[in-house]
């Protein structure tokens, strides 16, 4: 089948980890397990055969570097897995439109460089999949990049929390296209979300019913500095709240019951992130029931082997010619997908999805 021939946008720690990920696992035997995949050999795609052809930013510090170094300048501060032997593929100057908020235009230099035309970079490089990781906050640029996806007939996996997969009018104009989109906003391997919505859903299943929670999550990455900027994580608050409110079927938890988000930035966690979970429910008698426990992670990684499956789940659309939101990846790979459901039920759709058993 070839190769899953992968373009970029905003090459920050996600996709340093994905890159060195794909790097340090591309000798995996497909029969054994690795932490973070589902598979090491999903559908016809082994690890290996995701392949890095254009990658896209617009940090001085970033744009003209070959990608294996662009991984490491400016502010990247992820943890290191492997080094990357020089990939070939120049980091280009893509279009800025409301990328940089207040805390990124404090911290890096903007690339002097005209914007290249991404739908005839996409083309030209014979792109399957366009993975979109511009900053929280950036709805014009990411619905661009959505746009341009289209216009060239390329694959979407939309790991930020921007509704384009999620929303009808962008959900049909992929369909219409024929072009496959994953989406909206990654879900970490074990992350504060998918802990948050493991914990919400045993309180339910147990019978224990969950009054209040809340989430709060620290970190010292440009996602956390970024995120200081209030209006810029709108839609990130929408979009982790619903993942963990969409566990409880059969009864609203009432606005004022649940506060779940970004909540500092703390530099010298550098891309740690750690959440503190709080919930509070009543018990057989009504009697309080209360659960706390805190996560450290380090974030990036931590999204990196889920994107390497939703990437090639994408492709597999791509190659059986579906276009418009694959149901199941996005509902186990994201945390904003068009249709919620349980982890483990999504987890079963997606081996379906591989095995060609359901459609998307
Ligand atoms: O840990 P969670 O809640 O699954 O969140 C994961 C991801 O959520 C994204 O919205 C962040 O921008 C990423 O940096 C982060 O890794």
């Amino acid at each position: 089948m070839g190769s899953v021939r992968v373009a970029i946008v905003g090459v920050g720690n996600c996709a340093a980890s994905l890159v060195q990920g794909v790097e340090y696992y591309k000798d995996a035997d497909p029969a054994s397990k690795v932490p973070g995949l589902m598979h090491v050999k999903f559908g016809d795609y082994h690890v290996s055969d995701v392949e890095f052809v254009a990658a896209f930013d617009v940090d001085a510090k970033k744009v003209g570097l070959d990608l294996a170094d662009a991984i490491g300048a400016s502010e990247n501060n992820t943890i290191k897995i492997c080094d990357v032997p020089s990939t070939g593929v120049t980091v280009q100057r893509g279009h800025t439109l409301d990328g940089l908020g207040k805390y990124y235009r404090e911290t890096i230099e903007e690339a002097a460089e005209e914007p290249v035309d991404v739908v005839q970079v996409l083309k030209d490089q014979q792109v399957d999949v366009l993975v979109c990781y511009l900053p929280v906050g950036s709805e014009d640029a990411a619905k661009f990049y959505a746009q341009c996806a289209i216009d060239a007939k390329v694959a979407f996996v939309n790991a930020l929390p921007v509704f384009i997969a999620g929303t009808k009018e962008w959900a049909d104009k992929f369909t219409e296209a024929g072009v496959p989109i994953v989406g909206d906003d990654i879900k970490s391997q074990v992350g504060a979300t998918i802990t948050h919505r493991v914990m919400a859903k045993l309180f339910e299943d147990r019978g224990v019913v969950l009054d209040r929670t809340m989430q709060l999550n620290v970190g010292g990455n440009m996602d956390f500095k970024n995120m200081l900027e209030r209006d810029r994580l709108e839609s990130k608050k929408i979009s982790k709240t619903q993942a963990v409110t969409s566990q409880i079927r059969d009864r609203e938890l009432g606005e004022g019951n649940v506060h779940i988000g970004p909540s500092d930035y703390v530099a010298w966690l550098d891309d740690r992130k750690w959440a503190y979970v709080r919930l509070e429910g009543r018990a057989f008698g009504d009697v309080p029931l209360n659960l706390e426990y805190k996560l450290e992670v380090w974030d990036s990684p931590n999204s990196a082997g889920v994107i390497i499956d939703a990437l090639r789940a994408a492709k597999i659309a791509k190659d059986r010619g579906i276009g418009g939101p694959i149901l199941s990846a996005s509902s186990y790979f994201m945390k904003s997908p068009p249709v919620q459901y349980f982890d483990d039920e999504a987890r079963e759709n997606v081996e379906k999805f591989i095995k060609g058993e359901v459609e998307r």
